[in-house]
């Protein structure tokens, strides 16, 4: 069956509509709908010297898959835009690609969306308080908490706090919210992931795990306590481990996930083994949404040279996860 996958290239300024014109370039499975400017396609093509044949999107008419080098539109119009200068009048119109997209997954025309890379700091010098999609989704939403977890093959690695400064950490550490997130990660790791009794290794917050409390309390004070309200039949949870030897082979062999309790715990380990071949995918949402694992990397936009690898994976995994929720 074709499913229906909307995709919003993000920042115009950066290599997300670069991604996606040199990924539509062969023919597709499915139908991947642009959700964005069609003058900014157009050029971004002509740049790239990549053929483009626009089609508008349709949601009346049967799911086509793509054939090379058609691209299906919804369109919003941007300002124009040079690649690899942001333009904070744009912020509107990226937000706008993304409310589309919500929408269009939860009144049921697309079965997931896909995200490039936006620019959250041009969206803040524009005056929208942004910290990125996974917070954004969040609230348009209307979810309590959401998760957000980096895949490649071979690991999977969830943050137990997101886009906050790292000041702002331990602080975030709570049982009510960390109890929240593992729910999420152990409920999706089994819809979504078919994975029924997932084996979790859960990264202590401070250095060794807190050296039995003399190098933080965290560890005995919130992490032990929420992973002891687990049952041990829904998940095996293993922790919390000193995060500086969990990412070695003879825990991650065993594992289904990490889980890390801030982003740069977590992350650049992930993006070391994987980076180009991962996806971020939101956990706790009504609707799928999976991303890349780059940012705008404006110092590529129309050169030719972004990798289009973790479009393709985010691509990917939406499909597979929407197959899993039919
Ligand atoms: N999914 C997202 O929306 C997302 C993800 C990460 C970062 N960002 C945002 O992107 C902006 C820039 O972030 P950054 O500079 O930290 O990271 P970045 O990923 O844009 O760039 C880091 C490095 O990786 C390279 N790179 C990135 N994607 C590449 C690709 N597809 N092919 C080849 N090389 C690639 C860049 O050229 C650069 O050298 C920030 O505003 C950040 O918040 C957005
Ligand atoms: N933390 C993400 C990463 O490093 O890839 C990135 O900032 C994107 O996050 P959102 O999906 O929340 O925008």
């Amino acid at each position: 069956m074709i499913k229906r996958i909307a995709i919003t290239p993000g920042e115009p300024a950066g290599i997300g509509p670069d991604l996606l014109l040199e990924y539509i370039q062969q023919a597709q499975h499915q139908q991947l709908i642009a959700i964005a400017c069609p003058e900014l396609l157009k050029d971004r093509a002509n740049a790239l010297g990549l053929p483009l044949t626009l089609i508008p999107f349709d949601p009346t008419s049967a799911p086509e898959a793509n054939q090379a080098g058609q691209l299906f539109y919804l369109p919003h119009d941007c300002h124009s835009t040079q690649a690899g200068v942001l333009n904070k009048q744009n912020a509107p119109y990226v937000l706008a690609c993304l409310d589309s997209a919500i929408d269009g997954c939860r009144n049921g025309d697309f079965a997931a969306m896909v995200t490039g890379p936006v620019h959250k700091g041009v969206i803040n010098d524009a005056g929208i308080p942004f910290s990125g999609h996974t917070e954004y989704l969040q609230d348009r939403c209307s979810v309590d908490k959401v998760v957000m977890m980096l895949a490649t093959e071979g690991l999977r690695v969830a943050l137990a706090t997101t886009h906050l400064p790292l000041k702002d950490v331990a602080q975030a550490i709570q049982k009510d919210s960390l109890s929240r997130v593992l729910s999420i990660l152990i409920q999706d790791l089994n819809t979504d992931f078919g994975i029924a009794k997932p084996r979790i290794l859960i990264c202590g917050l401070n250095p060794h795990a807190g050296e039995g409390g003399h190098m933080g309390r965290e560890e005995i004070d919130v992490i032990e306590p929420v992973m002891a309200s687990f049952d041990p039949k829904d998940a095996e949870l293993i922790g919390p481990l000193p995060a500086d030897t969990l990412f070695t082979p003879k825990y991650l062999d065993e594992a289904d996930a990490v889980l890390a309790m801030y982003h740069d715990q977590g992350l650049p380990v992930l993006k070391f083994k994987g980076f180009g071949r991962a996806a971020n995918i939101t956990l706790g949402l009504p609707i799928i949404r999976t991303s890349v694992d780059h940012g705008t990397a404006l110092d590529l936009a129309a050169t030719g040279q972004a990798d289009i690898g973790s479009l393709a994976t985010a691509i990917d995994y939406a499909c597979q996860m929407s197959q899993a929720r039919v």
